[in-house]
C-alpha cells in the first residue's frame, strides 16, 4: 500500500476497496462508517480516525470529492489517511492532532459524479441526480446546502454548472453530510472541504460579503498557513473569506457548517493555478498533498492552542 498508490489517481471501485481494506488492516485507528447513499445508490463511506488514548475527543470533519472533476481532492483524503496512520507516534504534529481530535474523513462525497468522470466526461462537476423539469442532469452539491440557498452566485437552471437543486438539501449526498453534522454538532469543532483548483485557503462567508463573527481569527489561521506553504514549498496560496477572495457562492457546505455552529470552517482550493487545472498530473499529487497537509496541520494545531 506504499509508494505509488498514493501518488496515483484511483477509480471509484479502487477507492472503495482501499477504504474497506484500511478499516480492516488498521482497525485500531480507522473505522468505516456509512453515512448515506448517493442519488444512484452508491455508498457514502467515511473513515473515522480515532486513537484509543483514554481521552474523550472533539472532532475534525474533512470531505473530499464534492466536485467530481477535482481528482486531487479525493487523492488528498486518501493521502492524509495514509499519512495519519503511518506517522502517528512518529511525527509530532500528526501525533498531537490525533491525541486530541478524532477525524471524520469522507473521501468521495459525490461518487456518482466521480464515476462519471472516469467513464464518460472528465470535466463533470455536479452530482448525477435527474430533474423532472429538465433533461439536464445534476446539481452542484456546493450550492445545495441551506445557507442563503440559491441567491446570487448559484443558478436555478438545471443545465447550469452551479444549479442549486430543487430545494436546500434536495440532493441525497448533501443531505447525508448535513444529517451527520447535525447529529455530531456538539463534537465537530473544525470543518474542511477539499476542492481544486486555484490554490486558495478560504473561510466563511462565500454566500454574502458580511464578515463572519470570528473573521479576524479565521484570517490569521489561513494567513499563517499560506505563509508556511510559501516558506517550505515556495508556492503561493491566496487566503481570505470566500466572497472576498474567490466569488459569491451561496449554499456552500462550509458556510452551512459555520452557521450550524462549527466555528472553524474552511474550503481549500488545491493545486494548481490553471496550467493543468482539474487535470493535475499524478506526478504533482505528492507536492499538492504536502502543501494541503501543511495548511491542515497549521490550522488544526493553531485552533488546538485556543480551545
Ligand atoms: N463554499 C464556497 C467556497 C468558495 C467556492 C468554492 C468553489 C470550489 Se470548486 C466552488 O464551490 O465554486
Ligand atoms: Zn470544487
Ligand atoms: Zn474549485
Amino acid at each position: 500500500m506504499k509508494g505509488m498508490f498514493f501518488e496515483s489517481y484511483h477509480s471509484l471501485e479502487d477507492i472503495y476497496h482501499w477504504i474497506n481494506k484500511t478499516s480492516q488492516e488498521y482497525s485500531h485507528m480507522a473505522t468505516l462508517i456509512l453515512i448515506g447513499s448517493s442519488y444512484e445508490k452508491r455508498p457514502l463511506y467515511m473513515l473515522k480516525l480515532s486513537v484509543q488514548n483514554g481521552v474523550s475527543k472533539n472532532a475534525v470533519w474533512m470531505d473530499c470529492g464534492i466536485h467530481a472533476r477535482e481528482w486531487i481532492s479525493p487523492a488528498f483524503c486518501l493521502w492524509f489517511v495514509n499519512y495519519a496512520i503511518t506517522f502517528y507516534n512518529v511525527n509530532s504534529d500528526i501525533t498531537a492532532m490525533l491525541n486530541n481530535m478524532d477525524f471524520y474523513i469522507l473521501p468521495v462525497m459525490n461518487p456518482d459524479g466521480y464515476k462519471y468522470t472516469w467513464t464518460t466526461n472528465r470535466m463533470w462537476r455536479k452530482n448525477r441526480s435527474r430533474s423532472k423539469d429538465s433533461d439536464c442532469v445534476g446539481a452542484d452539491l456546493n450550492r445545495n446546502f441551506d445557507a442563503n440557498w440559491c441567491t446570487q452566485g448559484a443558478s436555478k437552471r438545471p443545465c447550469d454548472e452551479t444549479y442549486c437543486g430543487a430545494y436546500p438539501e434536495s440532493e441525497p449526498e448533501a443531505q447525508a453530510v448535513a444529517q451527520f453534522l447535525r447529529s455530531h454538532r456538539d463534537t465537530v469543532k473544525m470543518y474542511f472541504s477539499i476542492h481544486s483548483y486555484s490554490q486558495m485557503l478560504l473561510f466563511p462567508y462565500s454566500c454574502t460579503y458580511d464578515r463572519a463573527e470570528n473573521h479576524d481569527e479565521l484570517l490569521a489561521l489561513v494567513k499563517k498557513a499560506a505563509e508556511r506553504i510559501r516558506i517550505y514549498y515556495r508556492n503561493v496560496y491566496k487566503f481570505g473569506s470566500g466572497a472576498e477572495t474567490i466569488y459569491l457562492a451561496p449554499g456552500g457546505s462550509d458556510d452551512w457548517a459555520y452557521k450550524l455552529g462549527i466555528p472553524y470552517s474552511f474550503t481549500f482550493e488545491l493545486q494548481d493555478r490553471g496550467r493543468y487545472g482539474f487535470l493535475l498530473p499524478a506526478k504533482l499529487i505528492s507536492k499538492a498533498c504536502s502543501e494541503a497537509l501543511l495548511a491542515l496541520k497549521t490550522i488544526v494545531l493553531g485552533v488546538l492552542e485556543k480551545i
